[in-house]
């Protein structure tokens, strides 16, 4: 069994794993803080991490992408996307609020959740519980462990239902996220290839730096994927922190590098001095409703 690095447990990082890896050829093991996380695979304690990577509405983690970029050596294997579906969860009142959710959530005057799903769930936080105190912690689950463990029923979480089954708390409102379609980007990453389903598509992640004295250098990039009608979906600058102003692109392209066209397009980006790191090539799992319930 390969064992995989997480943040949980009780995280929409180990449902979607589960959903996409399964417990049969996966063993995961839990940690609290994303470093842990990067640092179990990169120590060997671990044969993979899952990294969020993206989310819909609050774009790239960029502290997950320049941990990965500048401080671990570990290609991308896998990626999937998955729904992100939040919920009020708290310890279990009694039944004194009956249904009304306006006056169950005038008793509580705590929120512990992960700061981006927090920023999720803006406009349901100013309807429903403009005066409680907001507290991020490092991840859904903990923030449901938190919960359980102050056995204060106006204390809640904004976490994933499997939350609230593992650490038995009451859904006081599921699905509170502000946008109906909100769903995050994750990674597995490691030093070797896993054995994994095929995957909807490949795909293949670089990083390119630009020399500093080819003006026109990202549009003759740019060209040469163009030009071989090769898809990029999505490129973003990050800095090098070498230096004030340095910065690389990060670059997602929808081929595997097993064709013809990607190594030649390589090559002709090399040839005007930029440099290109491969970062992973991959196949990715759209997430599809089907395998879900299946
Ligand atoms: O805390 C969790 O539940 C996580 O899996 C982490 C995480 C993230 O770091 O982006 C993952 C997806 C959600 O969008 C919010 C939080």
């Amino acid at each position: 069994m390969k064992k995989v690095a997480l943040l949980g447990p009780g995280t929409y990082t180990e449902e979607s794993a589960l959903h996409y890896l399964g417990r049969e050829a996966f063993e995961f093991v839990n940690y609290k803080l994303i470093p842990d996380v990067f640092g179990a695979t990169q120590q060997g304690q671990t044969d993979y991490s899952v990294i969020p990577i993206e989310n819909t509405f609050e774009g790239s983690v960029s502290l997950h992408v320049d941990t990965l970029v500048h401080e671990v050596d570990l290609p991308i294997q896998a990626e999937w996307v998955y729904p992100i579906s939040i919920n009020l969860l708290r310890l279990y009142d009694g039944g004194e609020d009956g249904d009304d959710l306006e006056r169950a959530c005038s008793r509580i005057r705590k929120v512990y959740s992960h700061g981006v799903t927090m920023a999720q769930c803006q406009q349901f936080l100013r309807r429903y519980l403009p005066h409680v105190e907001l507290e991020p912690v490092g991840s859904n689950g903990e923030a449901a462990r938190l919960v359980r463990e102050g056995e204060d029923a106006s204390v809640a979480a904004l976490a994933p239902l499997g939350a609230g089954e593992l650490y038995r708390l009451q859904t006081l409102a599921a699905g509170v996220q502000d946008h109906q379609n909100n769903f995050t980007r994750f990674v597995l990453v490691g030093p070797e290839k896993p054995e994994l389903r095929r995957g909807s598509r490949m795909k293949t992640t670089i990083l390119v730096t630009l020399p500093e004295d080819y003006p026109g250098a990202l549009h003759q990039v740019l060209s040469a994927f163009a030009w071989r009608r090769i898809n990029l979906s999505k490129i973003e600058s990050r800095p090098t922190k070498k230096k004030l102003g340095s910065y690389f692109f990060y670059i997602d392209i929808e081929e595997s590098l097993d064709t013809v066209l990607l190594p030649a397009a390589f090559q002709e980006i090399e040839a005007i001095g930029c440099q290109v790191r491969i970062m992973g090539c991959y196949p990715v799992f759209a997430y599809d409703k089907e395998v879900k319930e299946g």
